[in-house]
């Protein structure tokens, strides 16, 4: 079966924005316009397609990444949402990381926010060529060159203005088109609105000769002969030479192209789409996708063409109330059929492909084979989870797995019945199947089942889905920071555990030596005893034993890290010494060696943003200050002032109620996880008293 488009007619793309900027209703046009929502969802009333959680709609905020596909130009464009919530950055990782390119959403009242700056950056990482949106120039406010010039501060990119708005605020008509020199009008307001062409306004003429200079003098270099006839005869680029110029510009990074519009009063959308094609990579111009080594698997890369052995990421994993679980799924090389057994490097099992789905907007359509560049969804996987890798059996690759976060926050969940119980352990194997960025563990003491996450309200969700969803009744307790504990410097301990029960003895010896490691290690185990002083099937005890103990620290029982347990040496019994008797030395070994290596408890510091106001400042750093907060700077924007600082989040909790009622309303801020810190003692000493 032939592929239905080549594969430069492929656009994996997504929209990236700040919280409120308007992703979800630019989707929403785009998916228009594109003819495939055959209903335009409106995110004010909670309809809007691309939002199918019902939290989602309550909120109204966009949570999950789910993958479109649409078609514009005959060109096949994907998209995948990418959320804008700070508390969900492995899933704009996750997305990022199946992307070829982005196009970023600005308010074009608040221009750069901290969360657009945020994912700007996670970009970055990735390398991911994109394009920017100035959205809402309807409105009261908007400031097209404010925005430009704070992509260009902010961003540290250099922006290629490819448009110049007609009117602002209400007067707001349409754009310049800087490539065609000509005006670009909507005619109406109403959704399906038409456009025209005219002459560029009067008024106007002077700035678009201007900005269509500054335009060709940043790109026009990147074609020789287009300069020369240029600067030799004056002879102005064709639109064609221009959009090949802009186009290497943006694919080769630092260069971004901007446009503006309204998606509200439906303005601007279809320039957008032609930007998309013109400007944004195809998947072959990313160029091989390199795989890395993972046990027996070697790193190797692969081409991105049909011919290829197939290789592919899940980047997603989400349940369907339809279908079950579904498993998005970009394809980097090759093609995969229903019917095939592929392999997943990671598990080391088999996957069968049952079924396979191309999502639209609010309709799935079943197929049968997906090319390279595809992203389709896959249902019924068994063992696959979120970023691991499907491939060729008999071509092994495992494709870079993603960076997860540290969870800061923790709650408690304790299910109701034990039918809740049962219900409650699957439905947090299956979330967890689709967000790795959530941790369950259980509380060895008190057999509590602890959920760690991002932030609050991503618990917040977490909590919601289980209930709903998987019908699991519950009590949960209030969010808590997620402390962590380590050492301060290196101890060892000679541990000899016997004890009479009954007519039988135990005995084991352990001696364990515990060093602090740098932030970022975990815990980590090395045994370096003779064989002759601890057996190989013994040292199966010290491990499980520390296993079990390394969950509860001494300071307050919270998970230990950074933190390596040496097996030094120890002794055992040809009958009394078993594995449980090793188990329990070294749990004994550990708790006095932790408490004779300098404990200490750690708490997440977090990279807070206040936007405020000049009029409340004062008010904001002395709160920040009572919050243990560290300001680190102070900044205009605008009229408005910006502070950034680093303040426990133990000290955050309730922060958003605080700076509302500081600001009446006006301040803003954004809190981010920076890094681990101990804890100062008068607050470890509180910390270990709520806890005992
Ligand atoms: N005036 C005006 N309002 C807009 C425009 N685009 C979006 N909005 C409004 O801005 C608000 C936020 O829009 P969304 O599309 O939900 O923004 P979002 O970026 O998806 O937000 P999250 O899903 O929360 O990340 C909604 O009330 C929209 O109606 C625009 O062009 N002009």
């Amino acid at each position: 079966m032939p592929r239905s488009h080549a594969l430069d007619r492929y656009r994996n793309i997504g929209i990236m924005a700040h919280i409120d900027a308007g992703k979800t209703t630019t989707t929403e046009r785009i998916l228009f316009y594109t003819g495939k929502s055959y209903r335009m969802g409106e995110v004010n009333n909670g309809t809007a397609v691309m939002d199918w959680m019902e939290q989602e709609q309550e909120r109204g905020i966009t949570i999950t990444s789910a993958a479109t596909t649409c078609f514009w130009r005959d060109h096949r464009i994907n998209i995948i949402d990418t959320p804008g919530h700070v508390d969900f950055t492995i899933e704009v990782e996750r997305s990022l990381r199946v992307l070829d390119g982005a196009v970023a959403i600005f308010d074009s009242v608040a221009g750069v926010e901290p969360q657009t700056e945020t994912v700007w950056r996670q970009a970055d990482k990735y390398g991911v060529p994109r394009m920017g949106f100035i959205n809402k120039m309807d409105r009261v406010g908007a400031d097209f060159p404010g925005c430009v010039a704070m992509m260009r501060d902010r961003l540290g990119v250099t922006p290629l203005v490819l448009q110049l708005p007609i009117g602002s605020e209400a007067s707001f008509v349409g754009v310049v088109d800087l490539v065609m020199m000509r005006a670009t009008v909507w005619k109406t307001e109403t959704l399906g609105a038409e456009f025209r062409h005219t002459d560029i306004p009067e008024d106007l003429q002077a700035a678009a000769a201007a900005a269509r200079q500054a335009l060709l003098d940043a790109v026009l270099d990147l074609d020789e002969a287009a300069t020369a006839a240029y600067l030799e005869r004056g002879e102005e680029p064709s639109p064609d030479t221009l959009r090949a110029c802009i186009r290497k510009a943006t694919l080769s990074g630092g260069f971004v192209p901007v446009l503006c519009g309204s998606a509200f009063r439906n303005k601007g959308i279809q320039p957008m789409l032609d930007a998309i094609v013109d400007y944004l990579p195809a998947p072959g111009d990313i160029g091989a996708i390199k795989g890395h080594r993972v046990g027996g698997v070697e790193s190797d890369e692969r081409a991105a063409n049909d011919d290829s052995p197939f290789a592919g990421l899940v980047f997603k994993v989400m349940n369907d109330p339809y279908v079950g679980p579904l498993s998005f799924f970009r394809v980097y090389s090759g093609t995969v059929s229903v019917g095939d057994s592929v392999f997943n490097p990671t598990k080391g099992e088999r996957e069968k492909i049952g079924r396979m789905l191309e999502m639209h907007a609010n309709s799935r359509e079943d197929i049968t084979r997906a090319c390279t560049g595809d992203i389709v969804a896959f249902a019924g996987l068994e063992h696959t989870g979120t970023g691991e890798t499907l491939c060729d059996p008999q071509k092994p690759i495992v494709l870079e797995r993603m960076d997860i976060p540290e969870p800061v926050i923790e709650i408690v969940v304790e299910p109701r019945t034990d039918a809740d119980h049962e219900k409650m352990s699957a439905a947090l194997g299956r979330l967890n199947q689709e967000d790795p960025s959530m941790r369950v563990s259980l509380d060895h003491e008190s057999g509590q089942t602890i959920i760690r996450g991002m932030g609050e309200l991503h618990l917040e969700i977490i909590v919601d889905r289980m209930k709903r969803e998987f019908r699991v009744d519950a009590a949960v307790g209030a969010p808590k920071v997620a402390y962590r504990e380590t050492i301060s410097r290196s101890a060892q301990i000679d541990h000899t555990h016997r004890r009479q029960m009954g007519d039988r003895a135990q005995f084991a010896r352990v001696v364990l030596a515990f060093e602090p490691l740098t932030r970022g290690s975990g815990f980590v185990f090395e045994n370096r005893a003779p064989v002759a002083a601890v057996p190989k099937e013994f040292v199966v005890g010290v491990q499980k034993g520390l296993e079990a103990a390394k969950d509860a620290g001494v300071v307050a029982g919270f998970p230990v890290v950074d933190v390596k347990a040496i097996l030094l040496d120890g002794a055992f019994h040809d009958v009394d010494s078993s594995v449980q008797a090793f188990e329990l030395a070294t749990r004994a070994a550990y708790r006095e060696g932790l408490a004779k290596a300098g404990p200490v408890l750690l708490e997440p510091l977090m990279r807070v943003e206040i936007i405020t106001p000049d009029e409340y400042m004062g008010d904001v750093i002395g709160d920040l200050n009572s919050r243990r907060g560290q300001i680190t700077g102070m900044d205009q924007r605008g009229n408005a002032r910006v502070v950034t600082g680093q303040v426990p989040l133990a000290a955050m909790f309730g922060y958003v109620n605080s700076l509302r009622s500081m600001s009446q309303g006006r301040a803003q801020y954004s809190m981010q996880f920076d890094h681990y810190e101990p804890v100062p003692q008068a607050i470890a000493d509180s910390v270990r008293a709520k806890v005992a």
